[in-house]
């Protein structure tokens, strides 16, 4: 473990001394945020639903499956036993798949202290419902948004399991519940940064992933850096003009939860939505993709109800809505860019944004899209 005498860091791992929490899901995610918990020097039990991966970590220290190569800490502790990992645990961290995360809230419910916390690490909305995974929570327990956060930002589990320094943005409506959040997962290599604004927050960690799948397409296709920066660029509006219609701040969708996101998930080969599309710019189908795709590509999932939302709220999502259109088959890879085209290839002029909204945060957003001919 890293040693940089960062004084605040080292404030904060005192601060956690005996502060025992619960990370629910074992995979690359909850076991890399499992052990920056630990590394911050909270008193951390990780659940696996399989008993082998529990014991795997339990006693040699390792996730062979979804962290290859890397030591877990010492004091990590981990069980199948859900009454075991929640006993305690004022802080309950979720890493589990968007669309279980529902049905995993129901086996928890009986053994949560009613003064839990329930953190969303999760990048995803659920399919059927088209709800954030904060909404998820708030729709399934009997629990008030200060007992409800979110941790996003610019994670890809591997290079964070390696130490490699970089933060995320703890998010609850209480801030003294979103600091205690930030405060739990501050260690020498990962730094926790506050605010209130959960839509925004989630969001940014949701839409992100759509982008990529678009970076990832092209790319996949063998278009250059211009064609991506293009996409990365009005991306960020898209996301921007779609979080801001749902409640959010925009400023969040500039921070670490949102371009921070972005631009991680669109430039790493590490990154499972971007190695998605990749597959599918090179011609595999879903189908292929998701066979070879051994972990959960968020993405894929969340396009039909984010562009669902964005009808409702009458929200244009170029970009979103051409990699619907590739993976639904219905147009090619290559025709995948940063504006739409009409059916004879010409890019479309603007659509006009909605006079609902204030003139200082239209200017804003034409600003970020750039003004088409
Ligand atoms: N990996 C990353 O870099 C980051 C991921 N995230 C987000 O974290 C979330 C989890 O992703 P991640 O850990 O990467 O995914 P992985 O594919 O690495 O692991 C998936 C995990 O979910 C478990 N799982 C599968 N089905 C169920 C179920 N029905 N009930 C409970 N657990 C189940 C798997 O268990 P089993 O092994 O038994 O199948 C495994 O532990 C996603 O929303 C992702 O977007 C956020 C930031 C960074
Ligand atoms: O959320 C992530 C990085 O912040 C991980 O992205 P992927 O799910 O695409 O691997």
């Amino acid at each position: 473990m890293s040693t940089r005498p960062i004084p605040v860091i080292g404030e904060s791992a005192k601060r956690n001394r005996g502060r025992r929490v619960a990370v629910i899901g074992a995979g690359s995610w909850g076991t890399t945020f499992a052990k920056v918990l630990a590394d911050a020097g909270c008193d951390v039990t990780i659940w696996a639903r399989r008993p082998e991966v529990a014991q795997e970590i339990q006693v040699a220290k390792r996730n062979s499956q979804y962290l290859p190569g890397i030591n877990l800490p010492k004091g990590l502790k981990a069980t199948s036993d859900l009454a075991q990992v929640l006993r305690g645990a004022r802080l309950v961290f979720l890493a589990v798949p968007s669309q279980t995360m529902r049905q995993n809230l129901i086996d928890i419910e009986p053994y949560l202290d009613r003064r839990s916390v329930l953190v969303s690490l999760v990048k995803g909305v659920e399919k059927t419902t088209t709800m954030r995974m904060s909404e998820v929570i708030a729709d399934t327990l009997d629990v008030g948004p200060e007992r409800i956060g979110v941790v996003s930002g610019p994670n890809i589990a591997l290079e964070i399991a390696k130490e490699q320094p970089t933060g995320g943005v703890a998010s609850c409506a209480d801030l003294q519940v979103a600091q205690e959040i930030a405060t739990a997962c501050t260690a020498p290599y990962f730094r926790g940064y506050v605010n209130t604004d959960v839509i925004g927050t989630e969001l940014g960690g949701v839409l992100k992933n759509l982008i990529a799948l678009a970076i990832g397409i092209v790319d996949g296709v063998g278009y250059g850096e211009n064609t991506k920066a293009a996409i990365i660029t009005r991306g960020l509006a898209e996301m921007t003009e779609f979080a801001v219609a749902s409640g959010a701040d925009p400023t969040t969708l500039s921070g670490l939860a949102g371009l921070g996101d972005l631009i991680t998930t669109c430039q790493s080969p590490l990154s499972r939505n971007n190695t998605a599309g990749r597959l599918i710019g090179q011609g595999y189908t879903q189908e292929e993709t998701r066979e070879q795709m051994q972990q959960v590509a968020e993405g894929i999932t969340s396009v039909s109800p984010v562009l669902e939302l964005a009808r409702e709220r009458g929200i244009e999502m170029p970009i979103v809505q051409q990699v619907q259109m590739v993976l639904q088959g219905r147009m090619a890879p290559k025709d995948l860019g940063p504006h739409l085209t009409t059916e004879d290839g010409v890019p479309q002029p603007e659509l006009s944004l909605g006079t609902d909204r204030p003139g200082l945060w239209r200017r804003f957003v034409n600003r970020m899209k750039g003004t088409a001919a």
